[in-house]
């Protein structure tokens, strides 16, 4: 849940002034810091963070839904498979499906990789960081966290074979052409009424023993609430036999049946890393911006997401993949349409890698149960995540700002080295080697982000985030260029392009994208006014144009929205002016 990737925190490595036209100045009124706002996305905490957690819960709470591809896991590093080719023309960019399936690697991805070890190696040797503890760490912290499952009492799938009866009937909910989202079928409820109630009223009676709302996701509105299961159990034993036959009889052989054909070992054992209530509510939201969680991937390696309720307006989960280059322009149902299981005690079951969101609860209050299942065996399965999650202070031993990143970046590559198709980690690792860029300029540090940049964008072809970056970072490169060629311009353009238009989509399916959006068509029209196209600037600025009213006091951070949204007025009404003269 919650979190995501959504959180802009402006980095400081654009510092360059305009230069094109031979304009070194910022337009009049504009401050120069303004124009120099290309904001990196970086994908850390959104949520508080609170010590003395274990990591299911302070994973939660420090928004480490935010990262991680935490896919199907694969075998480490294999080689040689084809990648999808990225082709950028114009304002199109044609891209064929990316082989999910698969932990393979082209001969050039393989190449790519050992640049960047070497690049690693090379950094560690010179901030004297010690590799082998971080990924000791990594695994030492992984059997905290199967130790803590266990301690919930919440059970774990077992070794027993269940038979083909206990499955619940289902069917995949077609995702992009992919079977990546199964719903359960409408005679095959997991839950049924009474024990819906049965939850829902221990729900509430925890809910309100509590003197104080204890909820710590940023993005929560008035009257939003989660509860996570193993309070509830704690709170209410007698609903543990209700999840002990929800999670054994129902959640584990579905997942196995639709996701994870059992492998002989016990380390393949599904349990469940982490589950939460949680309650959406739009009658006491003030703000009437409605309630939803931003785009994100989930811990573990499979999310089910069980309807509790049925008396609401909006809600339901919507999935990236949902988009199509079709659908851009015309607003497209299959595009915006979130999926919904078919009725209350229904549920929907898909990766936890997949980004999706909870779309906006327009009115009425939406109950839902989700369940990270992940498995006993997966040793990194959660690496990127958390190192998303906690990457500014994962390392208490490194003692310069330089050395943390190096760890940041080994934990990224880490989480390529398990899921080679984690296009947050190869995003993630990008924006590491430019941060370290920015500190430290070397030789083929900019190379070596915009390669990886551009892997995660074969991978994941509609991530608005991903795109914004990269038409950054290609606009850093092209600066650097005496002459940057057409190729490169029209690249950066169509990057620029279809950044917008995502997250145009990704709102138009009543998602929170408000952040990305404007600072898409904020960094696109700057790129536009630098390159003196005032008109491309004023079209896209005048996108934003009557967005300060959208902007509610609850949100994360409400005047750098504010004050982004200041930055690009005074950039369109320069703009204009040009136009005018
Ligand atoms: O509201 C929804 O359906 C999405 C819930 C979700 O993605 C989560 O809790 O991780
Ligand atoms: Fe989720």
């Amino acid at each position: 849940m919650e979190g995501s990737r959504t959180t802009c925190r402006r980095r400081g490595y654009a510092d360059e002034e305009s230069e094109v036209g031979g304009n070194r100045k910022p337009p009049v009124g504009l401050a120069s810091e303004s124009l120099t706002g290309r904001e990196l996305y970086c994908r850390d905490s959104l949520l508080l963070d609170e010590q003395g957690v274990g990591r299911a819960e302070s994973y939660r709470r420090n928004g480490g839904a935010a990262s991680g591809g935490l896919g199907p896991q694969r075998p480490r590093l294999t080689f040689l498979a084809e990648l999808p080719s990225l082709e950028l023309r114009g304002t199109s960019i044609a891209v064929q499906a990316a082989p999910r399936d698969a932990n393979i690697l082209s001969a050039e991805d393989s190449l790519l990789l050992a640049k960047i070890d070497q690049f690693i190696d090379t950094a560690s040797t010179q901030h004297d960081v010690d590799t082998s503890l971080i990924r000791q760490r990594a695994e030492l912290d992984h059997e905290k966290d199967v130790s803590a499952a266990l301690c919930t009492g919440i059970p774990f799938e077992g070794g027993e074979v269940k038979p083909a009866s206990s499955c619940p009937e289902y069917e995949f909910v077609a995702s992009n052409g992919r079977n990546l989202v199964a719903q359960t079928s409408a005679s095959c409820p997991i839950l049924s009424h009474d024990e819906i109630d049965k939850l829902r009223s221990a729900v509430e009676g925890y809910w309100s023993n509590q003197t104080v709302d204890q909820s710590r996701f940023r993005y929560k509105r008035k009257g939003n609430r989660e509860a996570y299961l193993k309070d509830v159990i704690r709170f209410s034993r007698d609903i543990s036999p209700i999840v002990d036959r929800l999670l054994l009889e129902r959640v584990y052989p579905w997942v196995r049946s639709a996701f994870a054909p059992r492998e002989d070992s016990d380390e393949d054992e599904l349990y469940v890393f982490s589950s939460l209530f949680i309650r959406y509510n739009a009658t006491e939201d003030p703000s009437k911006r409605k309630t939803g969680q931003p785009l994100h991937k989930d811990p573990g390696f499979v999310s089910v997401n069980v309807m509790l309720n049925d008396d609401f307006e909006g809600g339901g989960t919507w999935f990236e993949d949902q988009i199509t280059f079709e659908s851009f322009g015309q607003v497209e149902p299959k595009a915006t349409c979130p999926i919904k299981p078919v009725g209350p005690g229904h549920a929907l079951a898909h990766y936890g890698s997949l980004r999706h969101a909870g779309s906006a609860t327009t009115s009425g209050v939406r109950d839902i149960l989700v369940i990270f299942i992940s498995k006993r065996g997966q040793v990194l399965y959660e690496v990127d995540s958390v190192i998303n999650a906690d990457a500014d202070h994962y390392c208490p031993s490194c003692d310069s700002d330089e050395s943390q990143l190096v760890c940041r970046m080994l934990y990224h590559r880490m989480a390529i080295d398990q899921d080679s198709n984690d296009d947050e980690a190869w995003h993630c690792l990008a924006l590491t080697l430019l941060e370290y860029e920015s500190r430290r300029s070397q030789r083929n540090t900019l190379e070596l982000a915009v390669a990886c940049l551009e892997h995660a964008s074969q991978l994941a072809q509609y991530d608005g985030k991903l795109l914004s970056n990269l038409a950054y970072a290609l606009g850093l490169f092209s600066r650097r260029l005496e002459r940057p060629d057409e190729e490169l311009v029209d690249r950066i353009r169509a990057a620029y392009q279809l950044s917008v238009e995502i997250n145009f989509s990704v709102e138009e399916a009543g998602c929170y994208a408000a952040v990305d959006y404007e600072s898409a068509c904020l960094n696109f029209a700057i790129w536009l006014y630098e390159k003196r196209d005032f008109r491309g600037a004023a079209r896209i600025l005048s996108r934003i144009e009557h967005r300060f009213d959208m902007i509610a006091e609850d949100e994360p951070d409400p005047e750098s929205r504010r004050q982004d949204l200041r930055d690009a007025m005074e950039l369109l009404a320069y703009c204009r002016r040009q136009i005018d003269a």
